[in-house]
């Protein structure tokens, strides 16, 4: 791209050194860096950007967006210093990929937890009523049935955000379903990013360590709401969840109109006659529009919120009808790891599900008591160098089972007894045992187990990886499990 064009709409406080004509790429990361390539610098949470022009130039970099003056080789590359790269970043991604969120239909989905699950069902209601979709979120980039890349991070990095949305639009994609984390709006990561639909699931602890309190972490959450601007070319909406505490904040605070999804409280989308069974749900789908009946392989309350979140969301962007959407609905499988069930020879009922907030375990434990007919046993874990409030809450809530298995899901840098302490602070009764290595806690569940108990292995999902100090070690709960069952009982 011209590099004039590039930076016309920066607010420039000194420029040092011929421009290159062309910029090819722009990249914040000094070792992604290729030829001709803008570099800007962000001052992170670990390290600042400014300490790698060096390696950027050497990397190909021609062009450095800074906020302060370096000493760089200006025959080797221009410098261009800005305010506020955070504010520059956005505003150069937003015109390098020429704005692409304005040439698709965008749903946003915001809420603690149920974002991957909402995301993955919008797409599937999309692609199987004939459009073409793409999914960005914590599972990485999907386009329709093809996955291109995975994630660090469950809302990426502006350029990286912008790229995606450039890249489906390349690719014929006219609809996008994209994951929106409290720290995404708080960073800026979606700056520029115009959103036709904005969903919400839900409010409940978690972050606090980042956000300070329930008030800023809703605070937050809203901005995606609240940023829906009245188009008149583009009719938006937000979609709330009715029966949550939070939903007067977030209904206030947007000027779209408020299309509710709910169980108990009235709403436009509201599920009725709800019955749990071992392999799904059923429900009455009561909607401005008449009334069907649903029936979904996905299982628990907190699905059924997730499937009417997804079923409001798409019916009422889209012209398609209800009844096809809830046909639709019949055939959406669970995301991976998302209460998975792992088919196993010993006769135990093993789930892995990615609760990792107390909420979220309360939810996933509430969707298997119906089928209780031994014991539960649940592994739980949380993450090292992360909210600590959340830990005794996670042991409360896992207290609902009969024996409980405490472990880390990922270690960071902090010490694992301190991890364990804390969850075990919560614990609110003497069935339970702390094993900080994950394989080995999912070993202990399993050989603990016997025929019909129900093994919830919860924290991780379908995560390939632990991250164990700044290193990403690979781990498989699902894998482990099904190493441990075959191991412990060969014969049955
Ligand atoms: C605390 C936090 O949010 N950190 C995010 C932040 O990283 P950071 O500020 O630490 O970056 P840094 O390492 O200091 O680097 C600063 C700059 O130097 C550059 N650099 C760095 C090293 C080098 O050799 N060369 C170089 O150029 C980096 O590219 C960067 O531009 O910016 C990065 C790029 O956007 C994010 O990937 C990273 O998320 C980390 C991995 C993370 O764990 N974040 C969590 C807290 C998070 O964001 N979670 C949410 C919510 C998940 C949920 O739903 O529960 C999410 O959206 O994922
Ligand atoms: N609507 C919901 N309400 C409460 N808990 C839920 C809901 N949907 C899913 N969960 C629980 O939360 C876990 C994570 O679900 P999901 O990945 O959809 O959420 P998420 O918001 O994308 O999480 P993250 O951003 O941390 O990846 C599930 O495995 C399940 O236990």
């Amino acid at each position: 791209m011209n590099t004039y064009d590039l930076i016309s709409a920066l607010k420039i406080k000194q420029q040092i050194g011929q421009l290159p004509n062309v910029i090819s790429s722009i990249s914040h990361n000094s070792r992604q860096v290729t030829d001709n390539s803008l570099f800007i610098c962000i001052s992170g949470f670990t390290v600042d950007g400014h300490k790698f022009v060096t390696e950027a130039i050497e990397n190909g970099a021609t062009c450095i967006v800074a906020e302060r003056e370096i000493d760089i080789d200006t025959n080797k590359a221009a410098l261009i210093i800005v305010p506020d790269t955070n504010k520059a970043i956005a505003t150069l991604a937003a015109t390098f990929y020429n704005h692409p969120s304005h040439a698709l239909t965008l749903y946003g989905v915001t809420g603690t937890n149920g974002k991957t699950t909402v995301t993955t069902i919008i797409k599937h209601l999309l692609t199987q009523n004939g459009l073409s979709a793409a999914l960005i979120g914590t599972n990485g980039f999907q386009i329709n049935e093809d996955i291109y890349s995975s994630s660090n991070n469950t809302t990426s990095d502006i350029l990286t955000n912008q790229h995606l949305l450039y890249e489906s639009k390349n690719q014929g994609v006219t609809h996008v379903a994209m994951e929106v984390s409290s720290h995404g709006l708080e960073q800026g990561r979606l700056w520029g990013i115009d959103f036709s639909v904005a969903t919400f699931t839900n409010l409940s602890h978690e972050h606090l360590d980042y956000h300070g309190s329930m008030e800023e972490y809703a605070a937050t959450k809203v901005q995606l709401f609240s940023s829906l601007s009245i188009q008149p070319n583009k009719q938006k909406f937000a979609i709330l969840n009715r029966d949550d505490s939070w939903y007067d904040f977030f209904q206030k605070r947007t000027p779209v109109q408020i299309v509710s999804y709910g169980i108990h409280e009235e709403a436009d989308f509201r599920a009725t006659g709800i019955k749990y069974h071992k392999d799904g749900t059923t429900f009455e789908l009561l909607t401005p529009e008449g009334n069907y009946r649903v029936q979904t392989k996905l299982m628990g309350e907190f699905n059924v919120y997730n499937i009417l979140a997804a079923i409001a969301t798409v019916y009422t962007k889209e012209s398609i009808p209800l009844k096809k959407l809830v046909k639709s609905i019949e055939f959406t499988p669970s995301p991976p790891g998302r209460m998975e069930k792992l088919e196993n020879d010993g006769g135990r009922h093993i789930y892995i599900d990615y609760a990792h907030t107390p909420d979220a375990l309360t939810k996933a434990i509430n969707s298997l008591l119906p089928f209780k007919q031994n014991k539960l046993i649940v592994v739980v874990g949380t993450g090292g160098d992360r909210d600590k409030s959340i830990r005794p809450l996670l042991a409360i809530a896992a207290s609902v089972a009969d024996y409980v298995i405490l472990t880390i899901n990922d270690p960071r840098h902090e010490d694992p007894n301190k991890i364990l302490q804390d969850l075990e602070k919560g614990m609110l009764h003497h069935q339970y045992a702390c094993i900080a290595d994950r394989k080995l806690a999912i070993r202990e569940a399993i050989n603990r187990s016997s025929p019909d108990d129900i093994i919830l292995i919860a924290g991780k999902g379908k995560e390939p990886y632990q991250i164990i100090k700044n290193k990403k070690v690979a781990h498989n709960d699902a894998t482990i499990a099904l190493e441990c069952s075959k191991e412990l009982f060969p014969n049955i």
